[in-house]
């Protein structure tokens, strides 16, 4: 039976952190801010602004929560970013992903200020995940992925590697930073042939599809690591991952759960980029 390994004490850890380099800044009179900015009010997105304002809060670093009408034009939407973008008392811009269809994505990901981008929009953040560059942001949630890998001291160098999901929030993203730590890497998607067969090659098998419960221990290679990103509801409004923890429990040597795996990890590495925003833009790095 494997062992549950659970995101709280490497979110507290991060935590721990994070607060003598807040009390530092504050001492020099710089407050640390996070603005997040939200079109609607899509579910996903109030908990992960619930979760994100909770952290804050623990930690002392400020918040502006900026709630868009739904039906916002591109060029407000535009106009709305470029004065956060030079807000100088802000350190941090989040913006809920997917935007409503009228805002093109492809447009604002050039405007949001790449040295304020904490969940890695821009393009020139991307670009350094992909390069191995870690002067930028990557997205949050690969990097608790990370995080929690790294604290359960999970060996990664020469280890295969699947990722099942190719999105820049979760798959492609971590992907690449599963490749930096030298695992050799396979990225798994919906067209793949033999999936269950793909995916029980792995030493570390990482979901982020998007399907409660689809991988179960037919996937899973005995003593494997598994890391389920999913955050689903199931027939019975529960949370839920992408993975039957249960059933793949039983093969694998450590599961994340659903909840309290990498999803209560991924507002604590928030903090922690907008510590390193602020700490980029006063200087004090
Ligand atoms: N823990 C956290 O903080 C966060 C959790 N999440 C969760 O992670 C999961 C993934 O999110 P996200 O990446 O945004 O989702 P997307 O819908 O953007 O991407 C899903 C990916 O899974 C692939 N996929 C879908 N169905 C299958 C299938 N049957 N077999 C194989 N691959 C499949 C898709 O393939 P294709 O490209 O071919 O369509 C796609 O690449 C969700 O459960 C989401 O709630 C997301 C963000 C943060
Ligand atoms: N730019 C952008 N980045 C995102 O990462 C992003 C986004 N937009 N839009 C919305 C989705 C959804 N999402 C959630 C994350 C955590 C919980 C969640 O429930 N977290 C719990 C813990 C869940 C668990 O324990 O696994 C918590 O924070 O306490 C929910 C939803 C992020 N998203």
């Amino acid at each position: 039976m494997g062992t549950l390994i659970k995101g709280k004490p490497v979110a507290d850890k991060i935590k721990e952190d994070i607060k003598a380099e807040v009390k530092e800044l504050r001492a020099k009179g710089t407050i640390p801010k996070l603005s997040i900015i939200r079109v609607g009010a899509d579910p996903g997105d109030i908990s992960y602004e619930r979760g994100a304002l909770k952290v804050m809060s623990e930690l002392d670093i400020d918040v502006q929560v900026n709630a868009l009408p739904e039906n916002i034009t591109q060029e407000e939407f535009v106009d709305f970013l470029k004065k956060v973008n030079s807000d100088s008392s802000v350190h941090g811009i989040l913006i809920f992903r997917p935007l409503p269809k009228q805002l093109d994505e492809n447009v604002i990901k050039y405007v949001i200020d790449a040295n304020k981008d904490v969940d890695c929009f821009s393009p020139l953040n991307v670009a350094k995940v992909f390069e191995g560059d870690e002067s930028g942001f990557p997205p949050c949630t690969p990097a608790a992925v990370m995080e929690m890998l790294k604290y359960y001291n999970v060996e990664l160098k020469g280890k295969r590697a699947v990722v099942i999901g190719r999105s820049m929030i979760v798959g492609k993203p971590v992907s690449m930073m599963l490749l930096k730590e030298h695992a050799t890497v396979t990225i798994c998607h919906s067209r793949t042939q033999n999936l269950p067969q793909v995916a029980s090659e792995a030493d570390v098998l990482v979901v982020g599809i998007g399907r409660a419960k689809m991988v179960n221990s037919e996937y899973v290679k005995d003593g494997a690591v598994v890391i389920d990103v999913g955050i689903n509801v199931d027939e019975d409004g529960k949370l839920c991952g992408d993975a039957d923890t249960e059933d793949c429990a039983r093969k694998a040597s450590l599961i994340t759960p659903v909840p309290g795996g990498v999803g209560s990890v991924t507002t604590s590495v928030l903090a922690k980029q907008v510590i390193k925003a602020c700490k980029l833009q006063t200087g004090s790095c």
